[in-house]
């Protein structure tokens, strides 16, 4: 079997297009455009790229990005500093903090400091918490961009096994949440789970974000199982690979995702989705 493979490029490409046309037809009309704030604190070269994607995006879509490049100085008060200007903005739709953050800044203070109706990352207690309990709002982009991507594979996840590998809070436990809530029987992985090959073997489902290339072997896929590979691993050639073993897994896969061209565009255009659905649905100013 060789796995049909899920072109999130093209996927992502369709959600910008959507937002697109409906900001179009509402600024036709003299509404005003979604505004998004993206923060980023310090140089980390992946963020500065992940970061430059979200405002290519934005402009795309036609959401008026405002972009805050903040020294590895910056304090912790510097930034709630910004961030509460930024609440009270009435031209701001979404703040995203870019992560991760300088050590020095614990970020659970900088996220919880953002409105809950401003919080298009998703990540802010409140919205994990109506995810947790059947009534999301704003929901983490990854995860929810990775719902998108399996609707397209039109399997019924109703009873599907479903294997996460990777507890963190922006992939693993809000996604474990997101299938739960679409039925399917989850297990979530973890750096102290005993038998990890043997967790991954039953997954009729198996979504991996953990960083580390190629820590799940092809070998381990049940045939026919849709893949989801989160990591995005620079190697010392430069190339980008997943977490996933892709040339085995393709093999045995019923569906798999790239990397790059998978999940990562996702995130960005379920950012904008997220950016949209805030200014059309949360707010009326
Ligand atoms: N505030 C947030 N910070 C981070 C998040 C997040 O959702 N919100 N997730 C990750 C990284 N991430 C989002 O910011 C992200 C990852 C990957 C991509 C992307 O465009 N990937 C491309 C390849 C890009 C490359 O050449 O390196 C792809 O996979 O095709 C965008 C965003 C951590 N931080």
């Amino acid at each position: 079997m060789t796995a049909q493979i899920i072109d999130g490029r093209a996927i992502a490409a369709d959600v910008i297009n959507k937002v697109a046309a409906g900001v179009a037809a509402r600024t036709s009309k003299g509404i005003r455009p979604p505004g998004l704030a993206v923060i980023l604190v310090g140089d980390d070269p992946a963020s500065t790229v992940y970061v430059g994607n979200k405002k290519k995006a934005c402009e795309k879509a036609g959401i008026i990005s405002k972009s805050f490049n903040l020294p590895n100085s910056t304090t912790e008060q510097d930034l709630i500093g910004v961030i509460d200007q930024l609440n009270e903005d009435q031209t701001v739709d979404g703040i995203l903090v870019q992560l991760p953050l300088p050590a020095h800044i614990q970020p659970e203070k900088i996220l919880e400091r953002i409105l809950p109706d401003k919080d298009v990352d998703g990540f802010h207690p409140y919205n994990m918490g109506r995810l947790a309990t059947r009534m999301p709002l704003l929901r983490p982009c990854t995860p929810k961009g990775i719902m998108t991507l399996l609707e397209t594979t039109g399997v019924d996840l109703h009873g599907m096994h479903a294997v996460i590998v990777g507890a963190s809070n922006i992939v693993g436990r809000p996604m474990s949440l997101e299938l739960l809530l679409a039925g399917s029987t989850v297990t979530t992985c973890h750096r102290f789970t005993k038998d990890l090959a043997g967790e991954v073997c039953r997954g009729d489902i198996v979504v991996v974000g953990v960083g580390k290339p190629g820590l799940v072997k092809g070998e381990w896929i049940k045939p026919g199982a849709i893949v989801i590979d989160v990591g995005i691993n620079r190697l010392d050639d430069g190339s980008l690979v997943g977490d996933v073993e892709f040339t085995v897994a393709k093999q045995r896969a019923g569906w798999i995702t790239p990397v790059p061209g998978g999940v990562g565009q996702m995130t960005v255009a379920t950012l904008i989705e997220n950016t949209y659905y805030a200014a059309t649905e949360l707010h009326n100013y």
